[in-house]
C-alpha cells in the first residue's frame, strides 16, 4: 500500500486522530514532489540485508543510522520529546526517517501554508527536505520504530517556527520558487 497523505482539519484537538478535511480525499503524492517531500517504500522487515536501502544510503550520504522506538518505556522524556515533536519546526538539514514498526503522521506545509498530513507506516521511508516546516505526532496505535539516517554527525536541532530569516529557510522557498517558476510566498494583491 503506497503511503498515503490529505489536507488536514483545522482542529488543534486529539493530534493522534487522523484530521482529513474531506474523509474521501488523498493528496496525489507527486503533490508531496513539489515540496521537495522524497518517499520510498521498501521491505521493513529486511532493513538489515536491504540493498535497497543500502543504495538510498550510499547515493545520498546517510553514513549515520539509529533507532528510536517511540513509547514510554523505551524513550527518555516522552512526553517532553512528543510536545516538541508536534512543535511546529524546521532544520538546518534533511530529516531522514524509515518505519520500520507502527505508524504516525509527519505533518509539513504546503506552498498555500496548509498543513498536510502524512501517514507513515512500516515500510515507509520519507526524507523532508531542510527548511520545510513541519511537526509528528503519533497516531492512534501510539506506537512507532523508526530509523534515522544522517549525513555525518547528526545533529537533531529543531528550530521552532518563525524561522524566515534561516539560512535552510531561505534556501528551501528558493528552491521551491526556481521549480514551479513563481513567488511564494505568494503576493497579496
Ligand atoms: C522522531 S522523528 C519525528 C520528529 C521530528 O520532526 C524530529 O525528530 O525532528
Ligand atoms: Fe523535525
Amino acid at each position: 500500500m503506497a503511503m498515503e497523505a490529505w489536507f488536514m482539519d483545522d482542529s488543534n484537538e486529539h493530534p493522534r486522530l487522523p484530521h482529513r478535511l474531506n474523509p474521501k480525499e488523498l493528496l496525489p503524492l507527486d503533490k508531496l514532489a513539489e515540496l521537495g517531500v522524497l518517499y520510498w517504500h521498501l521491505n521493513p522487515k529486511n532493513y538489515e540485508n536491504d540493498e535497497e536501502l543500502r543504495h538510498i544510503r550510499e547515493t545520498r550520504g546517510y553514513n549515520y543510522m539509529d533507532l528510536i522506538d517511540i513509547r514510554p518505556e523505551k524513550l527518555e522524556n516522552y512526553e517532553e520529546k512528543l510536545k516538541n515533536f508536534y512543535t511546529e519546526h524546521i532544520h538546518g538539514d534533511e530529516e531522514v526517517r524509515y518505519c520500520l514498526e507502527g505508524s504516525g503522521y509527519f505533518d509539513v506545509r504546503d506552498k498555500e501554508d496548509r498543513w498536510i498530513r502524512i501517514w507513515i507506516k512500516a515500510g515507509d521511508l520519507i526524507i523532508l527536505p531542510a527548511g520545510i516546516y513541519h511537526r509528528f505526532t503519533l497516531d492512534t496505535s501510539n506506537y512507532i520504530k523508526l530509523m534515522r539516517l544522517f549525513i555525518g554527525e547528526p545533529v537533531w536541532t529543531a528550530y521552532n517556527r518563525p524561522q524566515e530569516e534561516h539560512p535552510a529557510r531561505k534556501d528551501y522557498i528558493k528552491s521551491l520558487n526556481e521549480e514551479v517558476g513563481l513567488q511564494y510566498p505568494l503576493e497579496a494583491h
